[in-house]
């Protein structure tokens, strides 16, 4: 007679396999439960941020919950739709304010987009860290801007926005406090504060001027020999230090070629006086003079996934951080790149031509696109497609061929001029897209700007 004792004993070792499984993963199950009991993520942690610190906090408080067993998710503010808010039960903002109390570009839209929704807010309970420095006027604004707009939505604050001086941990502290009075976080997180680049002292090792003749003022490539241990990405900052002020430069070139290069138009102020930084740069300090420099990681101005084709879009010094770019992806063997770039003359604007003919030639750039605002007809020849007009009307001229890029997976990368070129891409985008067509890229990380 057969016995079931083998039969028993293995459904017991099944039995008790799929209990230790269950319980190996009850938190996440727990959590997709809540889900779909509710249809809501009961937490949502948004951040806008243009350098790095908002993104980092808020990365490091949604691990934190995560790992208290809560059901939480992390998303820049324009990602955060009104589906999303309205199935939300608590959203913890953190901003920071760039320009006149402007939003960094990761979280522009929502304001707007919250304004001329329908969506009401009053089932959720909110909190707002604001990111800013007292040396500028509009000190925290976004942020506070943000608080208003979802009270005027309905939402109701935990408790009043935190406003952060500089990264202050005093501050920061507070927040986490406040968090945990409103019994949302268990313990404040062990790492307070990102990491800031202190910087070091950089030599300049050369500078060309590159626009000899031209009505704009003057235009520079200035290159530093690097010291130890510096090292960057495309799509990065130099923050130039003098006299306890900063101003800020895209980096032009990749660790790779052994210099960090900018492209540097000299500033005058209305009485003629030199600006501070590109005073320095293109004109006071001789070739072997030192500065402090540091690097602003750029993350939301980072390469896009490498088998993706590029749009790269910009005008005058705008071209410094396309460059950056075009270089690491020559090195990387990515050719897909179409360079769209503006300037005034063809006679006397033609920075890096040299380099963008040689990229053209050997397949570096697929296209190249240059619009002159002040070309006389017939227009030179030059490598690549020329027209008069802004980097727009070539958009214009070449919709099909952008349309059919975007449908290919293009992203899109600009740099330049926030005033004017920035503006006019942007409604040409709006017009080719639709608002919506145009949120979504950027919510999928193919619509970035360094603009200034
Ligand atoms: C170009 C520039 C403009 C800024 N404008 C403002 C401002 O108007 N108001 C403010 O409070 N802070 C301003 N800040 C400071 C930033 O908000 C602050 O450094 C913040 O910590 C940056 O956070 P993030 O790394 O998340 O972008 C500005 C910083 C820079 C570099």
């Amino acid at each position: 007679m057969l016995s079931a004792a083998p039969y028993l004993y293995a459904s017991l070792l099944v039995a008790g396999y799929t209990v230790f499984t269950l319980w190996c993963y009850r938190a996440s199950l727990q959590r997709r439960w809540l889900r779909n009991q509710h249809g809501t993520v009961p937490l949502v942690v948004a951040y806008a941020s243009e350098s790095g610190a908002a993104e980092t906090l808020a990365q490091q408080l949604s691990q934190q919950l995560v790992a208290q067993g809560l059901s939480c998710q992390c998303l820049t503010l324009n990602q955060l739709t009104d589906k999303t808010l309205s199935t939300t039960q608590k959203l913890l903002v953190l901003a920071s304010t760039y320009g006149q109390g402007e939003a960094p570009d990761n979280g522009r839209h929502f304001i707007a987009r919250l304004t001329h929704s329908a969506v009401t807010l009053n089932h959720l309970a909110y909190a707002v860290l604001a990111l800013g420095d007292r040396d500028y006027p509009q000190f925290c604004q976004f942020g506070l801007n943000l608080d208003a707009a979802l009270t005027e939505r309905g939402a109701t604050a935990l408790f009043a926005p935190v406003l952060v001086d500089k990264l202050a941990s005093d501050s920061l502290h507070t927040w986490y406090q406040a968090l945990q009075q409103a019994q949302i976080l268990a313990a404040e997180p062990a790492a307070l504060k990102p990491k800031a680049y202190l910087g070091a002292e950089f030599t300049l090792a050369r500078r060309q001027w590159l626009n000899v003749g031209s009505q704009g003022a003057p235009l520079y490539d200035i290159a530093f020999s690097l010291p130890p241990d510096v090292t960057w990405q495309a799509g990065d900052i130099a923050c130039l230090h003098l006299d306890h002020k900063m101003r800020e430069y895209s980096i032009a070139s990749v660790p790779a070629e052994g210099e960090l290069r900018l492209l540097v138009r000299e500033q005058r102020h209305p009485d003629g006086r030199l600006g501070l930084g590109s005073g320095w740069l293109c004109v006071r300090s001789p070739v072997g003079a030192t500065s402090l420099l540091s690097i602003r990681r750029n993350v939301k101005f980072h390469a896009p996934a490498t088998n993706r084709k590029m749009i790269l879009i910009g005008n005058g010094s705008g071209l410094a951080g396309l460059r950056a770019h075009i270089k690491q992806r020559a090195l990387q063997g990515h050719y897909d790149n179409w360079l769209i770039y503006g300037e005034r003359s063809p006679e006397h604007d033609l920075p890096w031509d040299d380099e963008l003919q040689t990229w053209l030639k050997t397949g570096v750039l697929a296209e190249l696109d240059r619009a002159f605002s002040r070309a006389a007809l017939p227009l030179p020849v030059l490598a690549g497609r020329v027209q008069q007009g802004y980097v727009q009307d070539v958009l214009r001229s070449h919709s099909e061929q952008l349309l059919l890029w975007l449908e290919e997976g293009a992203a899109v990368y600009i740099c330049g001029s926030l005033q004017g070129m920035a503006g006019d891409v942007e409604a040409l985008f709006t017009e080719l897209l639709g608002e919506r067509g145009l949120s979504a890229l950027e919510a999928q990380g193919r619509y970035c700007r360094d603009v200034y």
